[in-house]
């Protein structure tokens, strides 16, 4: 494309409009796919659970590793340039989320439900795949989960923003194998920034993380 051919600005508009339409059409699924995809990806997440816990022999590994190369190729014969998009309605709920996402094995997934006013909350269950310290959940993976549960409060605020920042409190271990509950709620608005406090708290109703994000949206 030469400087000349994106001089006018209406032109430029419509190209990136046929563009915007191009990479929007490559990255929906059909409803059939997603349907489909959803079943293999929690096949996936409980190979995974599989994968880390096994204790079979190095043969038996061995073979089930090929098998898995193969399903590999398979899946890779038609190829997307990026992971499909969802709706992105401000419900948090993209398909391919790593925190959320029902398409994406590598999400616990995390059911995010935002609460209208700027807020969101969580239940959840995560499995050893998650293990940082010995019978705990990895804080990384928590600040993960608080992120996306920020993020989310934020926008049903009507204020979404990139995070900015991201403070996390770690009060106590946070189980795995157990009910975790978790809440966000924005605290205040200032121009383009927003702060959000979230929390996770365990079974007995003792929170072990606290969060605090600022969320900017873009100049642009
Ligand atoms: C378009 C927004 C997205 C909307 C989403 C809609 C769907 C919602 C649905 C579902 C929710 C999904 C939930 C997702 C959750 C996960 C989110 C992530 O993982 S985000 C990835 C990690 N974060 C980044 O990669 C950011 C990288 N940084 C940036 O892009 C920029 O630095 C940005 C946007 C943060 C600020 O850039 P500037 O150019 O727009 O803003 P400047 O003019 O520099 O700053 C504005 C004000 O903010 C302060 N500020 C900016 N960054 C700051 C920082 N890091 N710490 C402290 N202050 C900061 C500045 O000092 C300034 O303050 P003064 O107005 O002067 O008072």
């Amino acid at each position: 494309m030469s400087e000349a051919g994106t001089a006018d600005p209406t032109r430029r508009n419509r190209i990136h409009e046929v563009w915007d339409r191009r990479i929007l059409a490559e990255r929906t699924l059909a409803d059939d796919q997603v349907a489909a995809l959803a079943d293999l990806a929690g096949r996936v997440r409980a190979l995974t659970d599989a994968v880390v816990h096994t204790r079979v022999p190095a043969d038996e590994i061995a073979a089930v590793s090929a098998e898995v190369a193969a399903l590999t190729d398979r899946l890779s014969a038609v190829r997307g340039e990026a992971p499909p998009i969802g709706s992105h309605d401000g419900t948090g709920r993209a398909l391919a989320s790593p925190v959320s996402g029902p398409l994406n094995p590598i999400a616990p997934p995390v059911d995010i439900e935002p609460l209208p006013g700027g807020g969101a909350r969580a239940a959840f269950t995560l499995g050893g795949v998650y293990e940082g310290p010995p019978t705990f959940v990895h804080g990384g993976v928590s600040a993960m989960i608080l992120d996306q549960l920020l993020g989310v409060a934020a926008a049903a605020n009507g204020t979404p923003g990139m995070t900015a920042t991201l403070d996390l409190r770690y009060r106590r271990p946070t189980p795995y194998g157990v009910r975790l509950t978790a809440e966000a709620r924005v605290a205040r608005v200032e121009g383009r920034k927003t702060w959000v406090d979230a929390s996770i708290a365990a079974p007995d109703g003792r929170t072990t993380v606290e969060a605090t994000a600022m969320f900017v949206m873009p100049a642009r």
